[in-house]
């Protein structure tokens, strides 16, 4: 790989038994994005070292259960990747799904770019913000937007809503203030068109500490939708059956 520091080095933290679960087939791939990270992605200063002890839990598996809100095949853009959180995480555990990855800085787009290269993912990496012009225009329409730790809902939205189709998705990593977010910025949110901000729950059976998420949904023309809430807990049903079948 393209070891900024070698490997021998550095303590790389070992994939905790449910990560099988999760990664499948893709299990080598995220060892190598783990170490990756604790390599160069922390000598590039795109990943704190005190974090390395804590990659799998706190970020790549953390990152990688998004999946369980993520219907199959479908289009994701995410927007603010840094080392590729959750982007990378999510292409792993999902292959079935067509990833874009947005990130402005050139040192992290640089990484990403290599990433993807070397682990020979199925994801598009485009250096940009999510608000310009052009990036709308390559990406626009995707079904879901997804992100972890870039902006407060209301820019979150004002940023995902012009890149998702109407009955889309914005799916927004957040921590305990999930709920007084959507209390805060639901009206902004509202008038970007991005409708039923709710929080939901992924990881569990997976993750000690599960992974809170905002959904919203972008409104259609009209008013309809395209995917229910019940179809989104029916398919995070089915993805869990399916972690279980892998597990054996
Ligand atoms: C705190 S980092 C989080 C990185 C990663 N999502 C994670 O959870 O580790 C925020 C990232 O958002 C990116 N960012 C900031 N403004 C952005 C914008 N308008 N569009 C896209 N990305 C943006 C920054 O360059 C940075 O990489």
């Amino acid at each position: 790989m393209f070891h900024v520091k070698r490997d021998e080095e550095v303590e790389i933290p070992h994939a905790p038994e449910a990560s099988i679960s999760v990664f499948g087939n893709n299990q080598t791939r995220a060892d190598r994005y783990c170490a990756a990270l604790a390599t160069d992605g922390v000598l590039l200063g795109l990943i704190g070292p005190r974090e390395v002890p804590r990659l799998w839990e706190r970020h790549i598996l953390n990152c990688a259960v998004l999946g369980d809100v993520i219907e199959d095949a479908e289009t994701v853009v995410d927007i603010g990747s840094g080392a590729g959180l959750p982007g990378i995480p999510l292409a792993m555990a999902r292959p079935d799904l067509s990833i874009t990855l947005v990130e402005p800085l050139l040192r992290r787009s640089e990484f990403l770019e290599r990433i993807v290269d070397e682990l020979e993912l199925n994801v598009r990496v485009i250096r940009g913000r999510a608000e310009e012009k052009a990036v709308r225009s390559d990406i626009g329409g995707a079904d879901v937007v997804t992100s972890r730790a870039v902006a407060p809902l209301e820019r979150l939205s004002k940023w995902s809503a012009p890149l998702v189709r109407d009955g889309g998705r914005m799916v927004a990593i957040k921590g305990s203030s999930a709920a007084e977010e959507i209390e805060r910025d639901g009206e902004v949110a509202h008038r970007q068109g991005i409708v039923d901000l709710h929080v939901e729950q992924c990881g569990a059976g997976v993750l000690d500490v599960a992974t809170t998420v905002v959904i919203g949904h972008k409104r259609a023309v009209g008013g309809a939708r395209t995917t229910t809430g019940t179809q989104g807990a029916r398919s995070a049903a089915k993805r869990r059956g399916r972690r279980r079948d892998r597990k054996g």
